[in-house]
């Protein structure tokens, strides 16, 4: 999936040196550049093409008081996608990006719509504060559904978004489980809790985590907590790697996805890049479990791929400066005295 071979990896490094610049002065820029000629398997690369796919479901919990917002903003929201509106849409068309819009499981009667791509597993999850959030079948069929989707090779480079209103709270008590860590650590105020919600919201996430162990594996923390977006976007990120797609990851909830895929398939991590640092607290913990260190810093907590979106131009500009640059050879410029 990822080339290791060590004359790969030899000729990867002569490659970037001989480009006409002082050896390491593109910085980041140079790991990214090998990071992604190690998804493609070649020393020219390119990440021309983008698309975003934005998974969108519901929570039980989100009934509970734990997001700031009601449930019926997800619906609204891909209605929102679908017509072109969301900052999801405006990236996407600034930076000529393809966009598709699934619905992994939104609460209420499905949604029609010619642009939507329909992939429904329940009409919602269960509420995770109570019991499972859903059942074995459920989660086996979103990981099947996402890997199908992100298998599909279309583009260089893939962002994966969600919308899904209680999805901060599946994240952190799935990142919680998998990582082992107390849920009020990784909690924060997702769509804008204040002081009084954020608290709320840690004492119902931790009572719902004294349900279970303190450590489980992907797959039951996701029928445990997680949501058919985040399984779904999982699924997806490990079907794109195997594709030899380039992967970005979002915010916090793609970020726990990702967190999901590598557990599953370890292996997929290598195609993931990962976009940028959210301002919802945890993220940071999650980022630190994954080895990450995000290309951008803007203070965003959006989701809907947003981040992974305006990441995309550094991406495809590492690509191509490994593709295109000169060699001091080839430029006929002098290397180091
Ligand atoms: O991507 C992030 O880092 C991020 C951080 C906070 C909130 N969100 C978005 O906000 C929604 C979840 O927030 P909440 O408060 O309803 O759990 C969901 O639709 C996410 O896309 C996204
Ligand atoms: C309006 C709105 C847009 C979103 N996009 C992603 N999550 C969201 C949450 C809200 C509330």
């Amino acid at each position: 999936m990822i080339t290791q071979d060590a004359d790969f990896t030899a000729a990867l490094q002569h490659a970037i040196d001989s480009k006409t610049k002082p050896v390491g002065s593109l910085g980041r820029m140079e790991a990214l550049a090998a990071r992604i000629a190690r998804i493609q398997g070649t020393l020219k690369p390119s990440a021309e093409t983008c698309q975003l796919t934005i998974f969108a479901a519901d929570h039980g919990m989100a009934t509970a008081g734990v997001s700031s917002y009601p449930q019926d903003v997800t619906r609204q929201m891909v209605a929102n996608f679908l017509s072109g509106g969301a900052a999801a849409n405006v990236f996407a068309r600034s930076l000529g990006a393809d966009i598709r819009i699934v619905d992994s499981g939104v609460a209420g009667e499905a949604i029609t719509h010619p642009n939507l791509v329909s992939r429904r597993i329940a009409t919602g999850t269960a509420n995770a504060l109570d019991g499972p959030a859903m059942t074995e079948a459920e989660m086996g069929a979103a990981i099947a559904t996402g890997r199908a989707l992100g298998s599909e090779k279309t583009h260089d480079v893939a962002c994966f978004g969600e919308m899904g209103i209680g999805n901060t709270s599946a994240s952190s008590l799935v990142a919680a489980k998998l990582l082992s860590l107390p849920v009020e650590e990784i909690t924060g105020r997702g769509t804008g809790l204040d002081d009084a919600g954020l608290a709320r919201k840690r004492q119902l996430l931790s009572a719902a985590a004294a349900r279970t162990e303190a450590r489980l594996s992907a797959r039951t923390a996701l029928m445990e907590y997680g949501g058919f977006e985040i399984a779904m976007m999982a699924g997806a990120m490990m079907g794109a790697a195997q594709a030899g797609t380039i992967v970005i990851v979002d915010g916090f909830i793609a970020s726990v996805a990702a967190l999901c895929a590598r557990d599953l398939m370890p292996e997929a991590a290598g195609a993931f890049v990962y976009a940028h640092r959210s301002a919802e607290a945890g993220h940071a913990r999650v980022l630190d479990a994954l080895d990450a260190e995000p290309l951008l810093d803007l203070g965003m907590r959006l989701g809907e791929g947003t981040g992974a979106l305006l990441a995309w131009p550094l991406v495809k500009a590492a690509a191509a400066m490994l593709r295109e640059m000169a060699s001091f050879d080839s430029a006929g410029v002098s290397g180091p005295a």
